[in-house]
């Protein structure tokens, strides 16, 4: 390396010096260095001189008229006067320089110095100036290459000044200026020293060099080095040595320059081969620099920082660009699946809507054919009813129960009752001496065992008549005693097993009610009257004014009494309150045939109002549920005055009850309901299709045979039984094919039950 370096040293002065080495004729090294200093410092005085003549000061500052070394590169370091200079010579040389608030570039980092002088470097390159190296102008640098630069800047500006015409005598190439002119440079030495050295191919340090040698090339035009090299080589020479001395030293020197010249060239193309993409990456000068002053000594080499810098940088923007390149990817595809999972929704989106409008039009068809079979399904219903309740009355429209008290606790007595057979019932008269026998027919006898459930049996279906708006009567007939009460209501320690008709018939009414609430809304209300003497009276009153009532046959809403308490319940329990007030307010007194006896007529009548939810009618029923005044003949009951009045009242409105049942039963085109205030009363519930069921009741004992056959006769009169029975004979194919009917209806609402899924329209 030492070798190459040497190679470049092609200062005469240095290879004159190597020579006169080689032949033993040494300077001295006091003088010489003497000589080296003192020519240094006029150098850099005057380089310092020209350039306070040509910036001024800067930043406030100028540099000293002779600085020493120190100040001469301190006051240069940040480049400023550098730049300045150069512009000043070369305007627009140096686009840009940066400035610092304090002379000595405390506040300018080493990288800003680095900029302007790096900035200078490159310009003055291109002018064609001796250029130095950026870690000259540091501690330890080579001042004296600084020194060399400013000359020749110093020098190319007094050539411009002088017209820029003819060779400018610092430089030997001809290099492209940027103002277009061109420069002639006549020794190129120095530049491509410099060059080389620019491409970090030989230290100067290496090479063994020292600033001297570039003091003598740079001021080669008045060769002063030289001469006084020579000089001081024959200063102490006698006069005849000396041509043969200088012919030595010239042959020397020749072969040298020649030999260097030929190494040099040979390195250069070599350098040349070599270096073609060294010298691209290089364009900058590779220098040391000091990074800060006063933070550390340690020396930094800042172009490869700057490559490094410039390296991370374009690093992370590929990184940074490849991640946003990654992310814009990703987002595309993201979008991609987004439109396909868009179309893929709208799609299913198309089909649900071609699915709901095709469910919707079979909906609606259904929904169609199920308003069509539901109003085929009322209409069914509607025949389902009437044919219901032709069958009723074909069973008989009256119809006359028997009922045989069992003997009471403690009664001794033979019995009058002879046989009980089905619906028939035979009476045994003591006549004379020996029995007689007389039989009754009536649609049922329930003998004395008979349980509270198989009386009302009979009664049951004539409840659904009620709801679908017809009218029922139920009575409870007999003398006193016989068990009217018990059988309407029930005993006085009643349990579940002995609730009489009232209760149950009630039970049934509510539950029928319930189990139709999706089709029909009941509203279902109750009166309790007392026929007492023939009078009126309301037996729900609560302020004890019992006024006489007023009965009116043409009332719309079928309420005869209009002006009797009229209560809403909805249900038994509320019925069983109301009937145990009005049980407290009639009116019972004693007799001598009994303790108790009711010597009045009560009606416990239920009110039904329904509305067909589908069709909107109203229909309206209504059920009395009678408890006669004893029956008793008047003669028996030994009364007399008030109580023979009672009993008369109560014979008349029972015979008038008998006259209105046995002419309906009869079919007669008078029937004298007016007769009597009871047979006023239920008028509505007593003709048309109404229907009347009667429970006569005797008592077993022998001595009250007499009551008993008179009774019997009684309800004989009014039993349609064997007319009824008759006409059932006579009219058996009609049953048979109504009942036909029946079953095949029911059979239709079965069917359009299951089509329509109607639960709630249960069998009634
Ligand atoms: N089927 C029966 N089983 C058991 N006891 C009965 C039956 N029928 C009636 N009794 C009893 O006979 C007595 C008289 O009955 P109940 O009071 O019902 O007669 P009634 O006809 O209503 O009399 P009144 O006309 O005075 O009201 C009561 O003690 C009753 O419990």
């Amino acid at each position: 390396m030492a070798e190459a370096a040497s190679l470049f040293s092609l200062s005469a002065a240095a290879v004159v010096e190597d020579v006169l080495r080689e032949h033993g004729c040494r300077l001295s090294d006091r003088d010489l260095a003497s000589r080296r200093t003192g020519e240094a410092a006029a150098r850099r005085n005057e380089a310092a001189g020209w350039l306070r003549r040509t910036v001024g000061a800067v930043a406030g500052r100028d540099l000293p008229e002779e600085p020493s070394e120190e100040e001469f590169r301190l006051g240069l370091r940040n480049g400023q006067i550098l730049c300045s200079a150069l512009n000043r010579v070369h305007p627009g040389a140096v686009q840009k320089v940066v400035t610092a608030d304090s002379v000595d570039g405390a506040a300018l980092s080493a990288f800003q110095y680095f900029e302007n002088v790096r900035n200078f470097l490159v310009a003055a390159q291109e002018i064609g100036l001796p250029c130095f190296e950026a870690s000259d102008l540091e501690q330890g640098g080579k001042n004296a290459r600084v020194v060399n630069c400013v000359l020749a800047l110093k020098s190319y500006g007094d050539w411009k000044q002088c017209g820029g015409t003819g060779l400018w005598k610092y430089g030997g190439n001809l290099k492209p200026s940027a103002s277009g002119k061109s420069l002639v440079r006549k020794n190129s030495e120095p530049f491509r020293r410099c060059q080389s050295m620019n491409e970090g191919e030989a230290p100067y340090e290496d090479a063994g060099f020292n600033g001297d040698a570039h003091l003598d090339c740079g001021d080669m035009s008045r060769s002063r080095p030289l001469k006084m090299l020579v000089s001081a080589v024959l200063s102490d020479k006698r006069p005849d040595e000396v041509p043969q001395l200088l012919e030595s030293m010239l042959g020397k020197l020749v072969d040298e320059f020649e030999n260097r010249l030929k190494s040099q060239n040979e390195l250069v193309k070599a350098a040349l081969k070599n270096g073609t993409d060294s010298t691209k990456c290089f364009s900058k000068s590779k220098v040391l620099v000091e990074a800060t002053p006063n933070f550390s000594e340690r020396k930094m080499d800042t172009s490869e920082i700057y490559s490094k810098h410039k390296q991370t940088k374009k690093e992370a923007s590929g990184k940074v660009a490849l991640k946003q390149h990654s992310i814009l990817q990703q987002q595309s595809k993201h979008l991609e699946d987004l439109k396909a999972n868009l179309q893929t929704t709208r799609a299913g989106m198309e089909f649900i809507q071609m699915k709901y409008s095709e469910d919707l039009n079979i909906l609606g068809r259904h929904l169609f054919s199920l308003a069509h079979a539901a109003s085929g399904y009322h209409k069914v219903l509607e025949e389902n009813r009437k044919l219901y309740n032709q069958v009723q009355d074909l069973k008989g429209s009256i119809r006359v129960y028997c009922r045989i008290r069992p003997f009471l606790p403690g009664q001794v007595s033979s019995s009058t009752v002879g046989c009980i057979d089905d619906g028939n019932i035979t009476i045994i008269t003591p006549k004379s001496g020996k029995d007689g026998r007389k039989s009754f027919s009536f649609n049922k006898v329930f003998g004395p065992s008979s349980t509270q459930d198989e009386v009302f049996l009979d009664t049951q279906p004539l409840i659904r008549s009620v709801l679908d708006g017809y009218n029922v009567c139920i009575f409870a007939y007999g003398q006193t005693g016989s068990g009217k009460t018990f059988t309407m209501s029930g005993p006085k320690n009643m349990t579940e097993q002995t609730q009489g008709v009232n209760y149950r018939a009630l039970g049934d009414l509510f539950n029928l009610a319930e189990k139709r609430k999706g089709t029909f809304v009941y509203d279902i209300a109750v009166q309790m009257i007392e026929i007492y003497n023939e009078q009126v009276r309301d037996l729900l009153i609560s302020d004890g004014l019992n006024k006489r009532l007023e009965i009116r046959n043409n009332s719309q809403n079928g309420i005869n009494v209009p002006d009797a308490s009229l209560v809403r319940v909805a249900s038994t329990m509320d019925v069983m309150e109301l009937m145990n007030i009005g049980h407290r307010n009639r009116t019972v007194g004693a007799t001598a045939l009994n303790d108790r006896s009711s010597r009045s007529h009560s009606c416990l009548t239920v009110h039904v109002q329904g509305k067909d939810l589908t069709s909107g009618n109203i229909i309206r029923g209504c059920m009395h549920l009678v408890d006669l005044a004893g029956s008793e003949r008047v003669d028996k009951s030994e009364v007399t005055g008030e109580r023979l009045k009672e009993a008369q009242h109560i014979n008349k409105s029972l015979s008038a009850l008998g006259d209105v049942i046995a002419s309906l039963a009869q079919k007669n085109a008078h029937v004298p309901y007016r007769n009597s205030k009871l047979t006023q009363l239920l008028q509505d519930s007593l003709g048309g299709q109404a229907k009347t069921l009667m429970f006569v009741h005797i008592s077993p004992e022998s001595d009250a045979v007499g009551e008993t056959i008179s009774t019997l006769k009684f309800a004989e009169r009014v039993s349609t039984v064997e007319l009824g029975a008759a006409r059932l004979n006579k009219e058996s194919g009609e049953v048979k094919e109504l009942k036909e009917q029946v079953f095949s209806t029911q059979n239709s609402i079965t069917n359009e039950r299951f089509r329509i899924g109607a639960k709630h329209y249960s069998p009634l």
